[in-house]
């Protein structure tokens, strides 16, 4: 059921059921937070009114014309009550500002990084995802709003209520008439304050995609990979420009939030007004008419409290509003119907991997088909390069093989085998892929490379992947060797690798897995051409009988591959061995022919820039 909070602002889960799931999970994860915050409602309620009732009851002793003994003894109890309730009371509000903490990084936060870490990538990467998970962020990151907002909400909220109620229930057994006119003076104070409300919920969603707007701008500025283009493109001006612009946006709706405040706040002034003189009209004729001085006292302070109760209930129940629309947030990412990984099937590994594509029609959002009607079949041990220009498909492609993506229609096939969510991950342990934009973590140097921690990682074997993958000899001078950190996030002593050391790296991981099909989709970047086309031979006589794909721009760092793949636009436009497509003089040979002209000239060795081939 969607239901309205304010103006622009809906939230499309129930608040009953919002209220069931907060706290079902709290009752699950300890159920004393539940206990102990009634207690803290019941002690917060009472201390005012225990407060309020003190001094009264002094004055009572005095008009009795107690003794000096019985005045201390009244006095000295007092306060030792109002102490004991006012020390068990900010006892319990301290327990549960920590509890509250614990309960949403445990529950929450660790609910958000399993639905993350679990869920497809294609999912991930999608941009509303991106959204969703800053938004759930917002739910997740302060004390103040969201989950924990709620918590401290829902205890102010059911405090004042019962104070309302207690202080109501003194007023009203005095004079009914004068409860009848504060309950209907706070009540048209609410709507004022649900007017300015609305105007600030209104905004909520601008104002919360320009907050992220300026998370991301910050974000940037301490990038590091962006810091070198800003500095070196003057891209500071702009940028400052850019920040100055949505503080401005940001600027205007506080201006009109703002405004809505204030005419409740001049409405609350006046209201105040109204309703003291009529309270205290009364309590002066009262006076006037014989009440006590000591009831006096009592009910002047409750009068005087009794606004407070009121006007925080209007508060809090903004504030929940505004947590239910963050939980909401929480909920649509954590509750979205999306493919999570499957622990992998135990079956037994093949040799070696025929794979399939038929029919295989794939498209990013809206945008045009990167493959359309695929068709293709590499039998098991064959060494396959993949070839084309900038943006042909090659990428997508690997992806949709990694079951990174699903294809929109057609099937990928894996030994005869479809692949399907059930067997996904239990392909993928039999791939190592090497991307072009591998990530490296900053743990040690062996962890990196078996993706376990060290207890579980055989150093003997990091070892012999370094030495297959040309990186040992730099890894053997480091005083901690395999065990030295990448990077300083994690470790002040963590070194930094060159691109093309990240990329020997890289290839390590993939050989550490043993997997039965390996695919480079360019991760040699870095390299020189003379430096790829070793390791690319190097690659091929490491994986053996296994079936292996290339994908790189230098063709001449294929060429030794049994087949060539050349696609154009998602359609394999040539198929052959180097020989046969250079008879061919297709597109191939001409590529490869324009290639060559950067290679040997004059005994030197020139390098090439990838993007000649997009120029073909
Ligand atoms: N995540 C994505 N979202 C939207 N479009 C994408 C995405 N990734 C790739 N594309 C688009 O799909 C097309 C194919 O991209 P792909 O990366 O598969 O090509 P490629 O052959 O690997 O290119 P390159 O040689 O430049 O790496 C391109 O037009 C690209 O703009």
């Amino acid at each position: 059921m969607k239901i309205t909070t304010g103006r622009g602002v809906i939230m499309k889960y129930s608040v009953r059921s919002t209220y069931h799931l907060v706290y079902s999970k709290m009752w699950d994860f300890d159920r004393k937070l539940v206990y102990y915050g009634i207690a803290e409602v019941l002690f917060s309620a009472i201390t005012p009114l225990v407060g309020v009732f003190m001094p009264s009851l002094i004055i009572a002793c005095l008009e009795q014309q107690a003794g000096v003994q019985t005045l201390v003894l009244v006095c000295l109890s007092a306060f030792l009550v109002y102490g004991v309730i006012n020390g068990i009371q900010t006892f319990l509000e301290n327990r549960s500002s920590t509890q509250f903490i614990l309960y949403r990084l445990k529950k929450f936060w660790s609910e958000m990084f399993r639905s993350t870490i679990t869920r497809d990538y294609q999912n991930v990467e999608d941009y509303k995802t991106q959204i969703q998970i800053a938004k759930t962020e917002e739910c997740l990151s302060t004390n103040d709003h969201g989950l924990e907002g709620f918590c401290h909400h829902n205890i102010k909220l059911a405090v004042n209520l019962l104070g309302l109620t207690l202080y109501s229930l003194v007023i009203g057994t005095t004079n009914i008439q004068l409860i009848g006119l504060l309950l209907g003076l706070s009540v048209i104070q609410y709507f004022i304050y649900r007017y300015a409300w609305k105007k600030e919920a209104a905004t909520m969603e601008e104002s919360g995609q320009i907050v992220r707007s300026i998370w991301y701008l910050h974000k940037e500025t301490y990038n590091v990979a962006t810091g070198k283009d800003i500095r070196l493109y003057g891209m500071r001006a702009w940028m400052a420009e850019f920040y100055r612009s949505l503080i401005r946006r940001l600027e205007k709706i506080e201006g009109k939030v703002r405004s809505a405040y204030f005419l409740y706040d001049m409405a609350g002034i006046f209201i105040q007004a109204v309703r003291d003189l009529a309270a205290y009209s009364w309590l002066i004729l009262s006076l006037m008419q014989g009440m006590s001085i000591a009831q006096f006292v009592f009910l002047l302070g409750v009068i005087s409290g009794f606004s407070t109760w009121f006007s925080t209930i209007s508060e809090m129940i903004s504030l929940l509003s505004n947590d239910l629309m963050r939980i909401g947030y929480y909920r649509d990412y954590t509750e979205s119907e999306v493919v999570h990984a499957k622990p992998a099937e135990s079956q037994a590994a093949a040799e070696s991997m025929t794979i399939t594509f038929e029919h295989v029609s794939f498209q990013y959002d809206q945008q045009r088909k990167v493959l359309d009607d695929f068709n293709l079949t590499i039998p098991a041990g064959q060494k396959v390069a993949l070839v084309g220009i900038n943006g042909a498909g090659k990428t997508t492609l690997v992806k949709l093989l990694c079951g990174l993506y699903r294809p929109d229609s057609g099937r990928i096939l894996l030994n005869d085998r479809e692949l399907t969510e059930d067997n996904r991950e239990a392909f993928q342990k039999q791939l190592a892929v090497v991307f072009q934009d591998a990530m490296i973590m900053s743990v040690t140097i062996a962890e990196n490379i078996s993706g376990k921690n060290l207890e579980a990682t055989d150093c003997g074997k990091v070892i012999e992947v370094l030495k297959r993958a040309n990186l040992w000899e730099k890894v053997s001078r480091l005083p901690l060797q395999e065990k030295t950190y990448l990077g300083k996030d994690l470790n002040t002593d963590g070194i930094q690798l060159s691109g093309g050391e990240v990329q020997r790296l890289i290839l390590a991981r993939a050989l550490y897995k043993e997997a039965k099909m390996l695919i480079l989709d360019e991760p040699t970047a870095a390299l020189d051409a003379i430096a790829e086309s070793e390791m690319y031979k190097m690659v091929n006589d490491l994986v053996g009988d296994h079936t292996a794909l290339f994908i790189s721009h230098r063709l001449s760092s294929t060429q030794f591959c049994d087949r060539i793949l050349f696609l154009e636009n998602g359609v394999i436009v040539e198929d052959g061995t180097h020989e046969e497509l250079m008879k061919r003089k297709g597109k191939y040979a001409k590529m490869f022919e324009v290639q060559s002209q950067y290679y040997q000239e004059g005994g030197e060795v020139y390098e090439f820039e990838n993007s000649l081939a997009g120029n073909l």
